[in-house]
């Protein structure tokens, strides 16, 4: 288990991560999202132990992970800046984890090797961006981590080594009993692929939820009204994130399910009121605007 309690961290007058809590259970794959420069990478490093953090703590399986060379063979973090030396090829990268790693697993590597057929004698500096994030995929599901982080990992893949990744990281996930953090900026595949989500913005944990509980959790409202509202409309006990009004149509966007909003709703005595679920990729975008991350409303 990731337990990070009240995570300070500092560049300088920079505080990148700002007292963020959260906990990432075993066999877990946990979504990190969040604007840019908003702690995401920042978070990925303190974990597998590359930072130390200003205040608070981070324990993998209650112990820390910073300075602690044990804790860290259980921990793969594949890095959104991939760096090799210059003149390695992938054998000598296998060479040097597999001496790193104690649960490598050969065999798993070359099926990996078979499946994206890279080629292990060249070296990686000629590799294009894709192939050498494929190659540090095969190098990180070899070494069979109990936790494997991935910063954009999947960034430059084409989509159906993406899908091959996605499937093969869960496959593992039962047989190795792997818990994964993964950050994107691909909503639309974190919904797909992740059990649960944390949103960060401006280095603080703005949201954290079951990725099932988003529908639970968010819809938008379209309600007819006869005479239109004089004012902003409010929901009795409901978090409105946005709102807008064209002629008597109002949507809302509510932080509650469709039965409470739409009974909110229905309380104001709208001619007709209808929900729908959002995707992460809406409740993301509702969510930064309510806290001025804007620009939906910039013309150029
Ligand atoms: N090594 C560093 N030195 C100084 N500042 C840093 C360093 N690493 C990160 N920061 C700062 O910390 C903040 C968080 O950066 P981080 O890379 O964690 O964000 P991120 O969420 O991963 O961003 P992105 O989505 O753009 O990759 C930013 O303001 C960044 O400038």
């Amino acid at each position: 288990m990731v337990l990070i309690e009240s995570i300070t961290k500092h560049f300088g007058v920079n505080t990148a991560l700002d007292s963020v809590s959260l906990t990432v259970s075993p066999g877990c794959i946990y979504g990190l999202v969040g604007t840019n420069g908003s702690g995401k990478s920042t978070l990925l490093r303190l974990i597998s132990g590359v930072y130390s953090a200003d205040g608070g703590q981070v324990t993998v399986d209650g112990e820390p992970v910073f300075e602690n060379p044990e804790q860290k063979q259980k921990i793969f973090f594949v890095s959104d800046d991939l760096f090799f030396p210059p003149q390695a090829t992938v054998d000598d990268m296998r060479q040097f984890y597999r001496a790193a790693y104690p649960r490598w697993d050969e065999a798993r590597y070359q099926r990996l090797l078979e499946l994206f057929p890279i080629g292990d004698r060249r070296k990686l500096s000629s590799f294009s961006k894709g192939m050498r994030r494929q190659a540090a995929l095969i190098l990180a599901l070899s070494c069979a981590p109990e936790y494997l982080l991935l910063d954009e990992a999947f960034d430059g893949l084409d989509p159906v080594i993406r899908h091959a990744v996605r499937r093969i990281i869960s496959d593992m996930i039962s047989e190795y009993h792997m818990t994964v953090i993964i950050s994107s900026h691909n909503l639309r595949e974190l919904e797909d692929f992740c059990d649960r989500v944390g949103l960060l913005h401006h280095g603080r944990l703005l949201l954290e939820c079951a990725v099932d509980d988003i529908q639970l959790g968010f819809c938008k409202v379209q309600a007819v009204f006869n005479p239109r509202p004089s004012e902003k409309i409010t929901l009795d006990g409901i978090r409105i994130l946005s709102q807008e009004l064209h002629g008597s149509v109002a949507t809302l966007i509510c932080a509650a399910g469709e039965e409470d909003a739409l009974a909110a709703v229905n309380a104001r005595s709208p001619m007709l009121a209808e929900a729908v679920s959002l995707t992460l990729e809406e409740v993301f975008i509702y969510e930064m605007e309510a806290v001025g991350y804007d620009y939906s409303k910039i013309v150029f």
